[in-house]
């Protein structure tokens, strides 16, 4: 009786062994054709592909549940309540010094000082600063509601409302094959380019499109983790390699590839863009924009920049234009600054327009960039 015994118990733990065993496998990992990328499939494809190989119970018992984004349209309106809110020091102080009675050259001098201080650039500066001299003049009395309309009109047209600001996500068509929208991030690291990949994602999952992430910051191995937690929270699978070091563009290929495999609206691939020296950034950037083309052509090129880094970024981010082919900007922590200039002094030097922008650290603080929104805010209207 005690030999049976022994034998149940023993039977009811290799069961149960087996059983939680299966449950428990994360991930499914498939080797790629040069063996150095890996897909890292999202909780909810990882249990069916167990579920399909053990013939076990559909995953009832699933721990992970997927988030579902919020939508990006109107998140700029946090940003404009909260520069409102905040009372920006450039609107405030702009309406403040025009609204005064006459304005002298001291008065002026201030102004454009306040302007450059803002992080407007001399060129934006001393344009807007002309305009609205000669505005002031036309007006005579200088009633507040008047000033604020014509420093938002004014300052509307620096930030360009004309500049198309959307995100080229058509999918191509190659030799007769659709294949999926790239988008490729780029900037100097810090800036918070792999934030930004995921927090992408969530607005493209939030749009309905199905995506894929590449990891090709092989430079820093956390990199790679910190982009496959992003994905995996909104049920994106993530190409990363299994080594640390790896070629960046041979983990960039796999995933346009593996993109286009599972028919993929959008791959969005992450680098490391070390700013060493620019032959060497040119060097991995060309190289994985070249290898990335061969399986489809690049939609975007987004350069990722810190908005708190002000002027002194804008070296850097002329640097990356040069060298990356740059189609649009991402200006993130523009919650940390009242500045908000530099949108208007990026898109200056690099011709190309700030298409999104950070607003937090939270995943779905990423706004397509509405120039009115950020004029209003900066006005506190
Ligand atoms: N406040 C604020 N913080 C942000 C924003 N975007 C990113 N960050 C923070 O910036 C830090 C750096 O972000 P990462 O995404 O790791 O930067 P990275 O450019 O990928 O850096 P490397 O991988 O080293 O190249 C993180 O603490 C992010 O949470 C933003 O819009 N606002």
């Amino acid at each position: 009786m005690t030999d049976f015994l022994w034998l149940w118990i023993l039977l009811g733990v290799v069961v149960v062994v087996g059983f939680g065993s299966a449950l428990v496998v994360p991930r499914l990992r498939r080797g790629r054709s040069d063996g150095s990328a890996t897909i890292t499939r999202p909780p909810e494809a990882a249990e069916d592909a167990a579920d399909d190989s053990a013939g076990a119970e559909p995953a009832a018992t699933a721990t992970a549940v997927l988030e579902r984004p919020a939508p990006a349209d109107g998140r700029m309106v946090r940003l404009r309540d909260r520069l409102a809110r905040s009372g920006s020091p450039l609107g405030a102080r702009l309406l403040t010094m025009l609204s005064r009675e006459q304005l002298t050259e001291d008065d002026w001098d201030e102004i454009e000082e306040t302007l450059l201080l803002a992080d407007l650039g001399t060129g934006p500066a001393e344009e807007l600063l002309e305009a609205l001299r000669t505005r002031v003049r036309v007006l005579g009395v200088r009633e507040p509601a008047a000033v604020r309309d014509l420093l938002r009109e004014e300052l509307l047209k620096i930030v360009d409302p004309t500049l198309d600001r959307s995100l080229a996500l058509d999918r191509p068509v190659v030799d007769g094959e659709t294949k999926p929208a790239v988008v490729l991030m780029v900037g100097v690291n810090g800036t918070g380019k792999t934030t930004t990949v995921g927090k992408l994602a969530r607005v493209l999952v939030a749009e309905d499109k199905s995506v894929v992430l590449g990891a090709a910051d092989t430079f820093r191995a956390a990199a790679a983790d910190q982009l496959q937690t992003w994905g995996a929270r909104v049920g994106v699978e993530t190409v990363r390699s299994d080594r640390d070091g790896a070629d960046p563009a041979a983990v960039a290929f796999d995933a346009v590839r593996t993109g286009a495999a599972d028919g993929a609206d959008v791959v969005v691939v992450d680098t490391a863009g070390r700013l060493q020296n620019k032959a060497g950034l040119m060097d991995e950037l060309g190289k994985i924009s070249r290898v990335i083309t061969r399986e489809a052509p690049l939609g975007e090129v987004l350069l990722v920049l810190d908005a708190t880094t002000g002027q002194n970024g804008m070296q850097q981010a002329k640097v990356f234009s040069e060298v990356a082919g740059v189609t649009g900007i991402v200006l993130t922590k523009l919650d940390g600054t009242a500045k908000g200039g530099i949108v208007v002094a990026v898109q200056r030097e690099l011709g190309v327009p700030v298409k999104l922008v950070g607003l937090g650290e939270g995943p779905d603080d990423l706004a397509p960039f509405d120039p009115e929104d950020f004029v209003d805010g900066i006005l506190g209207l």
